[in-house]
């Protein structure tokens, strides 16, 4: 996560400045300070709500602030460890290397061989690899097991290159698709002469819609407009927002046309914006308090005049987004149906497979034309594009289905209790959607590099959420508008104990609000930090890493390869479990599940992995192997219910009621991409190489991970991030002799920090593959999330008082009143 402290971030020059797409030139590196960038900028979206914030009385808002993250404030965090994303696609669809001068620099640091091998690599064969067609792979997506033809003498290299394919189901049918109604792309990319327009049309307030109420009308007030875009209910699965606006459609489809071109030539930007550019993104948004009074009570009473404009566009629908979506749900229109259509219109490839595991089409190869093969995961995401349109102004309810108003129906049966969803329903059935004005700010939790999150309260509900404030107009014009609408598609389409909830949507004429789940207790980082020796104790350390694991693999089995694994984006819940966030650097892409039969070689080594130490010597204690973890056998149950007392100890032949059974594996093994995204510390080799990376990657940083919390550092720290990359590709792996960590836990780090990816631990089977390891032995993966956290936060304090009120304390931007108009500039 990020960090208002300060951190040293590598960006590409060639994300500001075109380079154009073809040109082979190198690109030049550059390290820029965050908190220099800090200095100039000062972040202004955070500084502009601060200061909106002032503007708001929350003194009479109950207000719960954690004690944790208010030390996280404190402890600022390890600025090494900010994420890397430099991402040149065109280059890479024609195999030439995105970073020459980190090339350069690690040629000195005797590493020129491998990356020149991966440079020629690249030059020799199409990276991107035609790829299939979004509408391709879905199509086949669990429509295919791939066997590995009963070939057990393989080794794992040739286990990948031997599988066939046997197809099992129709393959129309696509039930682990991220996307619903994929169907020809090839109309997402054309009408280019009206994107000019259309962006316009988004980005220019004016032009949009009219504003929700009268009172917003006048020139300062915010121009709040709630679109009848709803997202969709069944967030999982298909997992996106969803239009009920023909005209939100079309906004979007044009709009990918245009912002597709433009990112494509020059990458996605990674910086904050420079104080030269800062005048450029100049915009006066105005609250008036009496306004927002009237607003309130305005929508209490009708609450229904909203989106005049694009009611007389889309005569179809009702004024009120909530009327159309009810409609909707009740079966006039399925939610679903206008995914679909706007999947119609605006699919674009995520991500490029294996080739090997491709099947190009003419669809993929038209369009690949039209749309550089980005692979990077804000380029390549089909709905990032196709969505933007809804920046114009929306909201968005994920993950319910809101059905006769009704706040428990819910696609999330699990959560229709939860009193924020029944607080977010209210306020979606009686006022129509969301703005700014019905939270209540209490405070800023952190700034990352494409928005700012806030602690808010909804209105009168004195439930918290974490507000994510995103300027569109900022993001449009530094190229990181797709990772924005990357990562709230991700967020849509999550429903994990691990993995944040996405509440709801919306936007403003220039915001893009994301309201999540709060975590109060802070991030594993700051959490590290305050534990003895900076370092969590091994029991403490399997409990998050676990979690993780659980997280990943959901992600994985999504079609979302995170990249961003770290301890600051681990956030901790208010009891103590985890919650894996941000995920603007994930990489999206199709899934085929694949069915390993395990080969000989896979069994012995899975014997050794499954045996440890015992499998060589004659110990029979089933403690043996966890000194730590008196609780744990040296078998799994599985195992142990297969033993007797008197023959628990490991044989090489009890190994096969383990391993011989095929494994399904539904993780995005093939996928690759080259983008150069990450943090330093945490990034794998072939990423820094350029070799192309698909979801190993999430198993080499969770190695690193494990590596952090256990040791209280990362294994290939240099002195500075070049030393680190270099170290990362050429230092073997090491472990400190103290702390003393168990074996197992030496043993999966070795196995997860292997250099080479197609060799690594889970790289072929999984997250499955690890759970099965040692080192989680006697671990209730399906009871984890009732386990006993090694840590709960600190009670809420709701006394605390609120110190963003305070104007001295409010930095950066100017501050104005006229009459009873508080004027909040943005930038
Ligand atoms: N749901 C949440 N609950 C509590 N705090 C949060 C939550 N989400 C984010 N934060 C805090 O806000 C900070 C900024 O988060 P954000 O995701 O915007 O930035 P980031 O993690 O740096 O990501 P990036 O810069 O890649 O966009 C985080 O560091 C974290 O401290």
């Amino acid at each position: 996560m990020g960090s208002s402290g300060g951190a040293s971030e590598i960006v590409e020059s060639g994300e500001e400045f075109n380079y154009g797409i073809y040109s082979n030139r190198p690109r030049p590196l550059r390290v820029k300070l965050k908190e220099d960038e800090g200095k100039s900028r000062g972040c202004p979206i955070e500084d502009d709500l601060n200061r909106l914030i002032e503007t708001i009385d929350l003194r009479s808002s109950p207000r719960i602030l954690s004690p944790w993250k208010m030390a996280h404030d404190i402890q600022r965090k390890d600025i090494s460890k900010k994420p890397i994303i430099v991402n040149a696609p065109q280059d890479s669809v024609f195999g030439i290397s995105d970073s020459v001068t980190l090339k350069q620099a690690l040629r000195r640091l005797c590493i020129s061989q491998a990356s020149e091998q991966a440079a020629m690599k690249r030059s020799i064969k199409p990276i991107g690899s035609p790829g299939a067609s979004e509408a391709d792979t879905i199509k086949r997506l669990f429509a295919t097991l791939i066997l590995d033809g009963s070939k057990s003498d393989l080794s794992v290299d040739e286990v990948e290159n031997k599988f066939s394919e046997v197809s099992i189901a129709p393959k129309n049918i696509a039930p682990n698709s991220p996307k619903k109604g994929v169907s020809s792309p090839h109309t997402a990319t054309t009408a280019p002469k009206a994107t000019k327009t259309r962006i316009q049309d988004v980005i220019a307030p004016s032009k949009v819609a009219t504003p929700l109420h009268n009172s917003a009308s006048t020139s300062n007030t915010f121009k709040t407009r709630i679109q009848d875009v709803i997202a969709t209910p069944s967030a999982r699965g298909s997992g996106h927002s969803m239009l009920a606006s023909e005209l939100g459609i079309k906004r979007k489809s044009n709009l990918k046309a245009s912002t597709s071109s433009s990112e494509t030539k020059t990458g996605v930007n990674k910086r904050c914006m420079s104080s030269a550019i800062k005048p450029t993104f100049r915009n006066n948004l105005s609250l008036t308090k009496k306004g927002r009074q009237e607003f309130t009570l305005s929508m209490g009473n009708s609450g229904r005049s909203v989106n005049t404009e694009e009611s007389v566009k889309s005569p179809s629908k009702t004024n009120l987004g909530t009327k159309k979506f009810i409609s909707a749900a009740s079966g006039t229109t399925k939610p679903g149906d206008a995914i679909c259509t706007k999947r119609k219109d605006n699919v674009t490839d995520k991500c490029v497979r294996n080739p090997d595991n491709c099947s190009p089409d003419k669809t993929t190869g038209a369009r690949t034309n039209k749309t550089p093969r980005s692979k990077e995961k804000g380029d390549c995401s089909q709905s990032s594009i196709s969505s933007l349109g809804d920046y114009s102004s929306s909201t968005s309810i994920s993950g319910e289905s809101n059905q006769s108003g009704s706040s428990g129906n819910v696609i999330r049966p699990h959560m229709s209790k939860d009193v924020k969803w029944i607080a977010i329903h209210h306020v979606l059935n009686h006022l129509g959607g969301f703005g700014l004005m019905n939270f209540k700010l209490i405070k800023k939790l952190g700034c990352g590099d494409i928005g700012t999150v806030y602690l808010a309260e909804l209105s009168g509900s004195g439930c918290l959420f974490a507000l994510k404030v995103m300027d569109v107009e900022f993001l449009l014009s530094r190229k990181k508008i797709l990772r924005a609408q990357s990562e709230r598609e991700i967020l849509q389409m999550l429903d994990h104990p691990f993995l944040p909830t996405l509440y709801a949507h919306f936007t403003t004429d220039n915001l893009s609000c994301l309201v999540m789940e709060y975590c109060p207790g802070g991030d594993l980082h700051v959490l590290r930090q305050k534990q003895p020796g900076r370092r969590f104790s091994e029991p403490a350390a399997r409990f998050y890493v676990a979690e993780v694991l659980l997280a990943l693999e959901y992600l994985h089995m999504l079609g979302v390869i995170y990249r961003d694994l770290k301890p600051e984006n681990i956030l901790v819940r208010e009891d103590g479990h985890i919650m894996l966030s941000d995920f603007d650097l994930s990489l999206r892409c199709t899934v085929s599940p694949t069915l390993l039969r395990s080969s000989s070689l896979g069994r012995e080594e899975a014997a050794k992995r499954m045996s440890g130490p015992c499998a060589e010597s004659s110990c029979i204690n089933p403690y043996c192997l966890h000194p730590s973890f008196s609780q744990v056998s040296c078998f799994t149950p599985r195992l142990l219910s297969h033993s007797t007392n008197k023959n628990r100890k490991m044989r090489p032949d009890s190994m096969t009621q383990v391993s011989p059974l095929p494994q399904i594996v539904v993780e995005p093994t093939d996928a690759r991409s080259n983008s150069f995204v990450g943090t330093h510390e945490y990034l794998a080799p072939e990423i820094i190489k350029g070799d192309g990376h698909g979801s190993a990657v999430d198993w080499w940083t969770y190695g690193i991970f494990l590596y952090e919390l256990l040791y209280g550092r990362t294994p290939f720290k240099g002195p500075g991030n070049e030393e680190t990359l270099a170290n990362v590709v050429c230092q073997s792996l090491k472990f400190p002799e103290t702390p003393v960590v168990s074996v197992h836990a030496m043993d999966l780090m070795k196995g997860l920090l292997v250099k080479e990816p197609v060799n690594r631990f889970g790289a072929v089977k999984g997250a499955a593959e690890i759970k099965r390891h040692p080192f989680f032995e006697g671990l209730n993966w399906a009871l984890i999330r009732c386990t006993a956290p090694p840590e709960v936060p600190g009670g809420f304090d709701p006394g605390t008082p609120l110190t963003v009120g305070k104007k001295k304390e409010v930095k950066c931007l100017d501050f104005g009143k006229n009459g009873e108009d508080v004027e909040i500039e943005l930038f």
